[in-house]
């Protein structure tokens, strides 16, 4: 293992104790550390996490692994887009960063056999409701990136609010010193959530898509102007109905815990959604205070 690498912008990293050996380095000499956790495919919404990450550190760290173990069988591992010469190019568009790229192997080497048990994020009956097992994949491989990684920050995106949470609980819960910071959605212009997945939609389903944020904002509009939040969502619901959307949920929850509203009045709420536009899945969700407006 290199005790003292000498960086040259662009370098790629596959072994978790490489990583470690980059990242000492530069603590060693005084630097703030940024990781920035992806499964590839980049897009600007991932792009301007490693922004704010080299605004925020000296030296930004970017993983790229699509994890298996937080998809179930049945779901899209097989069809999750891998483009990673394209990824290299568009980091390297933004600046310097060290690429953290392991293999499953790497990553999950035989006789692997732990994983992290959740619950307050992690069991609210949104994505955990339709996705069991998905969060104890995802905080398992974020705890890994994490001790591996030794990074000060890690940016997070809150187009996946729930993750966002369940991250942060994690984090708190093990005594892991990374500060995880949630930043905003980044945006089509028609409002719709950059998402690696938007790719899989037909063009007339991608021109439909865009009534989810607008259906979103009406929602979220609605209830801070006073309405029932049940009949916000429900309003919102049929609506995403029939704009050819098979809705999982859309719900306003409390923005912190992510439990269903309670009857406190000043509680910070979230609104969070999940849909399927043909055979395939978007969520989004907004803060109920400051409505987007789409186009
Ligand atoms: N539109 C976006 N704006 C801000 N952050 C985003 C956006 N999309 C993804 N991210 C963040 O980028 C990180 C990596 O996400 P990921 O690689 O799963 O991309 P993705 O586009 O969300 O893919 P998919 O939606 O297909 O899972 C996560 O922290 C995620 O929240
Ligand atoms: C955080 C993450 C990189 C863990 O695999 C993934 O869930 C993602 O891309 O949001
Ligand atoms: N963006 C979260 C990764 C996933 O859907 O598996």
């Amino acid at each position: 293992m290199k005790t003292s690498p000498e960086f040259a912008g662009h370098d790629i990293v596959r072994k978790p104790g490489e990583l470690r050996a980059w990242s000492r380095a530069w603590r060693t000499a005084g630097e703030r550390v940024a990781l920035v956790p992806t499964m590839g495919a980049l897009h600007e919404g991932h792009l301007s996490l490693l922004r704010r990450a080299r605004t925020e550190a000296d030296r930004a760290i970017v993983s790229i692994f699509v994890n298996p173990t937080q998809f179930a069988p049945g779901e899209d591992l097989a069809a999750y887009p891998r483009t990673f010469a394209a990824d290299l190019a568009a980091i390297a568009s933004v600046g310097e960063a060290l690429v953290y790229a392991p293999e499953a192997s790497d990553m999950y080497p035989a006789g692997f056999a732990t994983a992290v048990s959740l619950a307050g994020p992690a069991n609210v009956g949104l994505e955990d409701r339709f996705r069991p097992t998905h969060f104890a994949g995802v905080a398992t491989v974020v705890a890994k990136l994490f001790i591996a990684a030794e990074a000060e920050i890690a940016l997070f995106g809150e187009k996946d609010y729930q993750q966002l949470k369940v991250v942060q609980r994690m984090a708190a819960d093990l005594d892991i010193a990374t500060e995880v910071i949630g930043c905003p959605t980044v945006r089509e212009a028609d409002g719709l959530a950059m998402s690696s997945r938007n790719r899989f939609l037909s063009l007339e389903d991608r021109r439909r898509a865009a009534v989810l944020p607008s259906v979103m904002a009406t929602a979220a509009e609605r209830i801070r102007a006073g309405a029932e939040h049940g009949a916000a969502t429900a309003e919102g619901a049929a609506e995403l109905q029939r704009a050819g959307f098979d809705v999982e949920y859309i719900e306003a929850r409390n923005a912190d815990t992510l439990l269903p509203l309670g009857r406190i009045s000043n509680e910070r709420i979230r609104l969070l959604v999940a849909a399927r536009m043909g055979t395939t899945r978007l969520i989004d969700n907004m803060p109920v205070e400051s409505a987007i407006q789409s186009a």
